[in-house]
């Protein structure tokens, strides 16, 4: 049975929410939101309608604070499982967001995964860099079904297309629920995810009926180290980099076109931005439909596997290259205690992660976990982690995007199974060392 006190888990990183002036994207984009759905075979008329393009910017919520989930199946008698919680029974409709550098196959894996086999019903929601409509029609050519499209002007990345999304989004949930089971997001090639997964987490109209499932970033094998280098002005993000930082999934899409040297030192390359996702090398986006769709928002063995050395290394499912530039570059292992992260001089994004047992001193974690946000959520894109908090008899899981968090208690650690804390941080400037002194100062 679960001890800790309800207020404590809720209170936890509580205070790490505070910096939402978050700088609007320069680019203004002409926009188009497309929706249709579609089952397996054959798309069904999904159709959505706006007559007004004038669309407020969203409320921003203040704050997701980290709250015990009512769905923890380990305790439904305990005194935990009437904890009030802003965190619902996970039946929300599962959304996944395909983003991606221009060209680098995202329509092509969406129309894979519209014209596979599986059963499942997508409303799919584009937004699409441009006016002229070709994605649309890419996609519309693959399927059978009516649609309607909805052109938006110039509208700015964070304020009219959130605004948007959200109003589709809950469009979707309102009028169509139960017509489609899965919502996919194809996002702009020249799009900063964050906006848009933000959207999730901090929109109630959003949160209360769906939930990220994941993020799915194509990376284009022959061209994105080029876009990966390009240096932007200061305080513009290269949106390429951020792409692949947000991801849960990543694919390395068009290997056809390159030779294998080429790829390893790409994904080695990714490796160093984000070494907490999955990721596979494709031609075609052809990957199985379970590598994108149910990912499930807490995926445990994905958390596990990306603070385990073993981690960083490439899923082999389907095919046999063999990727030995893990991440060997500096990692210490002390017993069963390590970090390991990057030695670059290159001021970018990288990830770090921190392995280590002992049991968490909740109000200590909030604290410091606070304290870092305040000071540098615009720096820490995600975290995930997977914790073991003092008096807790459930692992306990979470992710963060910047100052934005969800967390729940899981299932119970075993009897016999170590309590090893998992922490992965992907972000802009990170001192490992710091934040493992930091996190490792919260432990009893
Ligand atoms: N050779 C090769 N071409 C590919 C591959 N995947 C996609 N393409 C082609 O690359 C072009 C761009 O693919 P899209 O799927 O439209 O890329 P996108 O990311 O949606 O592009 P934007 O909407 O411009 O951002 C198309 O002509 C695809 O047929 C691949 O693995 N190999």
């Amino acid at each position: 049975m679960a001890s800790i006190t309800a207020d404590l888990a809720a209170s936890f990183v509580g205070l790490a929410f505070r910096n939402h002036n978050r700088k609007p994207n320069p680019i203004l984009l002409a926009t188009r939101l497309r929706t249709l759905a579609c089952t397996a075979r054959r798309s069904h008329a999904q159709v959505l309608t706006y007559s007004s393009l004038n669309v407020a910017k969203p409320r921003r919520r203040g704050a997701r604070r980290f709250t015990v989930a009512a769905t923890s199946t380990a305790t439904p008698q305990s005194e935990s499982s009437d904890v009030s919680t802003k965190i619902p029974p996970d039946n929300r409709i599962p959304a996944t967001i395909i983003t991606g550098f221009l060209g680098s196959g995202k329509t092509t894996l969406l129309n894979h995964i519209l014209t596979a086999e599986h059963g499942k019903k997508i409303a799919v929601i584009e937004n699409e860099f441009g006016e002229v409509d070709i994605d649309g029609s890419l996609v519309a050519a693959k399927t059978t079904g009516a649609e309607d499209i909805v052109m938006l002007n110039n509208g700015c990345l964070c304020c009219t297309v959130r605004g948007d999304l959200v109003r589709m989004i809950a469009e979707l949930v309102t009028k169509k629920k139960g017509k489609f089971d899965h919502i996919v997001i194809e996002t702009t090639g020249l799009a900063n995810p964050a906006p848009i997964i933000q959207t999730f987490y901090a929109e109630d109209q959003v949160f209360n009926d769906v939930k990220l499932d994941g993020v799915v970033t194509l990376v284009d094998a022959k061209h994105a180290g080029f876009h990966l280098d390009e240096v932007k002005p200061k305080g513009v993000v290269n949106e390429a980099v951020e792409q692949i930082a947000y991801a849960d999934r990543i694919i390395v899409n068009k290997t056809d076109l390159v030779g294998e040297s080429d790829i390893s030192s790409l994904v080695q390359r990714i490796r160093k931005i984000n070494g907490m996702a999955n990721l596979k090398r494709t031609e075609f986006g052809k990957v199985d439909l379970d590598y994108v769709l149910g990912i499930g928002g807490f995926d445990l063995e994905r958390i596990e596997s990306a603070v385990d050395a073993e981690g960083l290394k490439e899923d082999h499912d389907h095919d046999h290259h063999h990727d030995h530039d893990h991440h060997h570059d500096h990692d210490h292992q002390h017993h069963d205690e390590h970090h390991s992260h990057d030695h670059t001089h290159d001021p970018g994004v990288t990830s770090v992660s921190i392995v280590c047992e002992g049991s968490l001193d909740l109000e200590k974690a909030n604290i410091w976990l606070g304290t870092l946000l305040l000071e540098r959520s615009e720096d820490i894109y995600r975290m995930k982690g997977l914790l073991s908090v003092q008096g807790m008899d459930e692992r306990f899981v979470f992710q963060g995007v910047h100052d934005i968090f969800q967390g729940s208690p899981d299932r119970l650690w075993g009897p016999d199974e170590p309590r090893i804390n998992k922490i992965v941080f992907i972000g802009k400037n990170l001192d490992a060392q710091e934040l493992e002194k930091g996190f490792k100062a919260c432990l009893l």
